[in-house]
């Protein structure tokens, strides 16, 4: 069996393609069955760090309902959005007006507003998960007041994509040759950040420097993202710096790895570079749930990731300590022209 190391040294220099990978065996109690599907996560995420999942489980009635809020929440006056500005929250909850947020550094803003929240239990399900983490993360969740049935719509949502998160850790153990219980006593609190976007079309001559998303990398380990159908907008970089169209493909959502991921295996698991550009001519929403370990853990490389020749690429810090650096980061931004 070759280690870890020598799969990620002999990886795909050049992807094309995402591969496509089916869930529907996800909770087999058969142990020959999870290890081909971890050896096919396995696969994805050293040679391309994204993938689709199919037979994922998020149920198409909740995805619909919560894409209808999403129209409600960014159709509501400016001023209504502006009462929960994510700036004057803490930890950036709430909402990020058009071009506030920067993922690019070479960017001049992205072109999108979002709305973002964390783990917050149902009203239905009281003490159904193991609470919030707190921390240099912590903060309260913010919602808009004039939209009945707001928060328990996207926070359903929320609940499955993280019930779906949490059925991918033991695989991606797997995929790592660990015990498939290694992440559950670093994934107890659910750090997920939800997030719901809304990306305007962009026609005519495109500055460069704002676009929907600017070519970035997530910071947690690993983002469940549902595209709208029907628009190509989300592009994905291969080692040889060529573009890759992400296409939305019906019934699938798109899973891609994050840096906390890239961290924890010392770069063996790929943290890769995208980005999203409206060129449709109509409106598109997109949902990211960004999924990490708990913010109090600290980033170690796991030993099977570190060789002689390759030696730890990365300072340990927390996750909470990251992701707040990369908030900080994408949000105190300076305008163009102002700077
Ligand atoms: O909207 C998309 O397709 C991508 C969003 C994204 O990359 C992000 O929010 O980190
Ligand atoms: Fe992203």
């Amino acid at each position: 069996m070759s280690t870890l190391v020598a799969r990620a040294e002999t990886a795909d220099s050049g992807f094309k393609d995402i591969p496509i990978i089916d869930l529907a065996n996800i909770s087999s109690n058969d142990a020959s069955v999870r290890r081909a599907l971890a050896d096919e996560i396995r696969g994805a995420c050293i040679n391309v760090g994204f993938f689709y999942v199919k037979n994922h489980g998020i149920p198409e009635e909740v995805i619909q309902a919560t894409l209808e809020m999403a129209k409600r929440f960014f159709s509501l006056p400016m001023e209504s959005k502006m009462v929960i500005e994510n700036r004057k929250t803490p930890n950036f909850k709430g909402y990020s007006p058009l071009l506030s947020g920067n993922n690019n550094p070479d960017g001049a803003g992205d072109l999108q507003e979002g709305f973002e929240f964390g783990w917050e239990p149902l009203d239905s399900a009281p003490g159904s998960d193991q609470g919030e983490d707190s921390g240099v993360m912590a903060g309260a969740n913010v919602w808009p007041s004039e939209i009945p049935g707001f928060q328990d719509q996207v926070l359903q949502y929320y609940h499955a994509a993280v019930q779906l998160g949490k059925l991918m850790f033991p695989l991606f153990a797997l995929a790592l040759d660990l015990p498939a219980k290694f992440f559950d006593d670093k994934t107890r609190k659910s750090a997920a950040l939800m997030k719901l976007l809304h990306y305007p079309p962009q026609t005519g001559p495109i500055d460069d420097r704002i676009i929907g998303i600017g070519a970035h990398t997530d910071w947690e380990c690993f983002t469940i993202l549902w595209q709208e159908p029907g628009i190509q907008a989300l592009q994905v970089l291969n080692p040889e710096k060529q573009w890759i169209n992400a296409p939305p493909i019906p019934g699938t959502l798109v899973i891609n790895l994050g840096d906390q991921f890239a961290r924890w295996t010392n770069d063996i698991f790929k943290s890769t570079v995208h980005r999203a550009v409206n060129r449709s001519g109509v409106r598109r929403y997109s949902i990211p749930l960004f999924f990490g370990t708990d913010y109090d853990v600290k980033l170690e490389p796991i030993p099977s990731c570190l060789s002689e020749e390759r030696p730890p690429r990365y300072e340990v810090i927390t996750a909470g300590e990251y992701v707040k650096s990369r908030l900080q980061a994408t949000y105190h931004h300076n305008h163009g022209g102002n700077k």
